[in-house]
């Protein structure tokens, strides 16, 4: 099954035969194409070293691809410049295992991060931290969101992981992309914790209609959250479809015949 049969809309992004391959020879994409149709919570899953933080770093173009092309709204993004890349990095948000926080500065600052995309270029609000009134309330509103109001005040590095990811998703609704990439962002969280996670990004999901393209490692998620699911295998996209469609011979395709299911719970 493809996604493209149940597609009610133009995809919002579209992956063409990307090649990643880094300068020391590893071949870390091979070939994957897929679509991901608006809406969607993409799920893209695979033993370590698959291929999977690449992906994700191709699409934004933190990485170059070596090969293929990438769409997003329909547009060419693989070769375009970097000023262009910079209008559309504004709709795309991301959010990653370590959470990539500015320590050193307050947690309110760093939600606001999330608009420094749309600052023009001679404001620099962002860096003398004078951000426009309503901008401030809106974070001071995505904090609330995130159940973490009473922490605006306090510099990032004296929360917790689970806060600090919290942080990052008030900085994605600040934002307001409409793809976001998450790269493994439960991966260093426990399991209560993950699912608190998850639920947030399932709400920008359902209720801010942004596209989420989720990397995971533990399938109870995949199947909790996601409304598709890549594989990759060394760098091969060897499964798409439903989280429903992972059987278990498709669980030894993807992890190996000697693999079993880890709940996390
Ligand atoms: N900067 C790099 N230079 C060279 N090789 C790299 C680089 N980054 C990743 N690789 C290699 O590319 C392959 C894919 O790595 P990648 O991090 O994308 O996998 P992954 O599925 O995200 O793994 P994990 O689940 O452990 O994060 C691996 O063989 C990895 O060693």
């Amino acid at each position: 099954m493809t996604f493209q049969a149940e597609r009610k809309s133009e995809p919002i992004l579209q992956i063409k035969n990307l090649v990643k391959t880094y300068p020391n020879g590893t071949k870390a994409l091979k070939n994957v194409s897929f679509e991901v149709p608006k809406g969607a919570f993409l799920s893209v899953i695979g033993l370590s070293g698959s291929g999977k933080s690449t992906l994700l770093r191709c699409i934004n173009r933190i990485h170059e691809p070596t090969a293929g092309s990438i769409f997003f709204e329909g547009q060419d993004i693989t070769h375009i410049n970097e000023k262009h890349l910079r209008e559309v990095r504004k709709n795309i948000g991301m959010v990653f295992q370590h959470f990539n926080l500015i320590d050193r500065r307050s947690v309110l600052n760093n939600v606001l991060m999330g608009r420094l995309g749309q600052l023009n270029d001679h404001f620099l609000g962002g860096i003398f931290q004078k951000w426009p009134e309503e901008w401030i309330a809106d974070a001071h509103e995505a904090l609330k969101i995130v159940g973490i109001a009473d922490k605006a005040y306090v510099r990032a590095d004296g929360l917790s992981g689970g806060q600090k990811q919290r942080v990052a998703i008030a900085r994605t609704l600040v934002q307001n992309p409409h793809l976001l990439l998450a790269d493994e962002p439960v991966a260093s969280l426990d399991p209560s914790t993950s699912y608190s996670v998850m639920n947030y990004l399932r709400d920008l999901n359902q209720k801010r209609n942004i596209t989420v393209v989720c990397n995971l490692h533990f399938l109870s998620l995949v199947r909790d959250y996601s409304t598709h699911v890549i594989a990759l295998r060394n760098g091969e996209k060897v499964f798409e479809g439903k989280p429903t469609d992972i059987t278990e011979q498709w669980f030894k395709d993807i992890y190996g015949a000697d693999a079993k299911e880890v709940e996390i719970n």
